[in-house]
């Protein structure tokens, strides 16, 4: 891989690789754009097949996490982390003290928090060594889990895909084929049922396929029959890249709308569904909620004042199918459009010279 061509390509801004012998710690941290302000993006932990996977995934990560936090207005830019190991079993608390060092190191150009494999526990360990990590305890005064909450904005993010779809975003009575059942769809399927929605789900862990059956009457399927089963709405709240070339004919659903992130394969099975008259809530704006959420730890965390903005992003999908018709292109595009317009302006207003800029975390050390 070549690396510098690649942060061309995408215009990243650092990308930083961090060792530590006696805990084992390998990290890679991808800062790709701070216009807005400082990067915030979890930290992954995965077994990755070789470091240049690791690297990629950092990359495309990272400049995820600008789009998402751009489009959910926030006032962050994006970056991410990926530690190789095995969350299982290579974890261990000297490895997250190191790479609190390392985050500290950076003075607040990244903010850490939960993703795939890291957990409120390792962001307490963290939180020993650096300010700049969220997600952590609520015992701290802080906002913990993101996962619930970013089922609640995929939620509200759904209601508004389904108004668009079917002039109305009341889920009462819709079939909705949801894909992965952990942490962020077990809460969603909460609030499906609640509303009175029918669910089919599908997950590789049975346990976690039984909860929602008991909980919230849901019918099981295989995991390969989900994309085909009759339903109004998909969910992918499992992997990436599930929209793709053998996916997409067998689906039958109007609606995709799930919190799974990078869920086109490429980005012309964008253009596909759109074709297809399937209404797709982009991926990065429905499951902004986990990052609005941590986010607001910034400012002091109150959870009335975060959830109101989770609740925006119903309006946010609203303002993507806005763009999409205003120019005539499909949702993943308009979404691209909503968030390089704002860092755009953010850009240009930047130029201006301001003495004694504040840092965003110094509102919180003053609260
Ligand atoms: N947790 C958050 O706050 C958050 C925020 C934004 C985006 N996301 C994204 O949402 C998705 C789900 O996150 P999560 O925190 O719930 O993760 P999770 O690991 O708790 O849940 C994912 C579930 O998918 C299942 N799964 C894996 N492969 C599968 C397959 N082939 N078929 C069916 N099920 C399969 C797993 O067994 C697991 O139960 C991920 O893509 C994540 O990146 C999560
Ligand atoms: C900051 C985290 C809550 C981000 C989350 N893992 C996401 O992908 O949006």
């Amino acid at each position: 891989m070549e690396i510098f061509k690649y942060m061309e390509k995408y215009d990243y801004e650092q990308l930083l690789f961090c060792q530590d012998k006696e805990s084992g710690l390998k990290a890679i941290i991808a800062i790709h754009d701070t216009t807005l302000g400082p990067a915030l993006g979890g930290t992954r932990m995965w077994m990755y097949e070789s470091e240049e996977a690791a690297i990629e995934d950092a990359l495309r990560l990272a400049r995820g996490m600008t789009y998402k936090n751009a489009a959910a207005g926030l006032n962050l830019g994006g970056g991410k982390t990926v530690i190789i190991g095995d969350p299982r079993k290579d974890k261990n608390e000297a490895m997250f003290r190191a790479f609190g060092r390392f985050i500290q190191g950076l003075n607040g150009r990244y903010i850490t928090a939960e993703d795939v494999g890291t957990t409120v526990a390792d962001m307490d360990i963290i939180y020993e060594e650096t300010d700049y990590v969220t997600g952590i305890s609520p015992a701290f005064g802080s906002s913990g889990n993101p996962s619930p909450v970013t089922a609640y904005g995929v939620y509200r993010g759904m209601k508004a895909a389904a108004k668009e779809a079917f002039g109305s975003d009341s889920l009462q009575g819709k079939v909705i084929a949801v894909q992965g059942v952990g942490n962020v769809a077990y809460n969603l399927c909460r609030h499906l049922h609640e509303e009175g929605a029918k669910l089919i789900v599908t997950d590789i862990n049975k346990e976690a396929v039984q909860r929602v059956v008991e909980e919230f009457g849901a019918k099981a399927v295989d995991p390969n029959d989900i994309y085909s089963v009759d339903c109004d709405i998909f969910a992918p709240c499992a992997l990436g890249g599930i929209i793709n070339d053998e996916t997409i004919p067998q689906l039958k659903a109007k609606v995709i709308a799930g919190a799974a992130n990078n869920q086109l394969k490429e980005a012309r099975h964008g253009d596909i569904i759109h074709e297809m008259g399937i209404v797709y809530a982009p991926d990065y704006v429905i499951n902004a909620g986990g990052v609005i959420n941590v986010a607001d730890e910034l400012y002091g965390y109150n959870r009335e004042r975060a959830m109101k903005k989770v609740e925006q992003i119903y309006n946010n999908i609203e303002k993507v199918f806005e763009i999409a018709k205003r120019d005539n292109i499909p949702t993943y595009k308009a979404a691209d459009r909503l968030a390089e317009e704002r860092i755009e302006k953010m850009r240009k207003s930047r130029s201006q010279f301001l003495q004694n800029g504040q840092h965003i975390l110094s509102r919180r050390r003053n609260r």
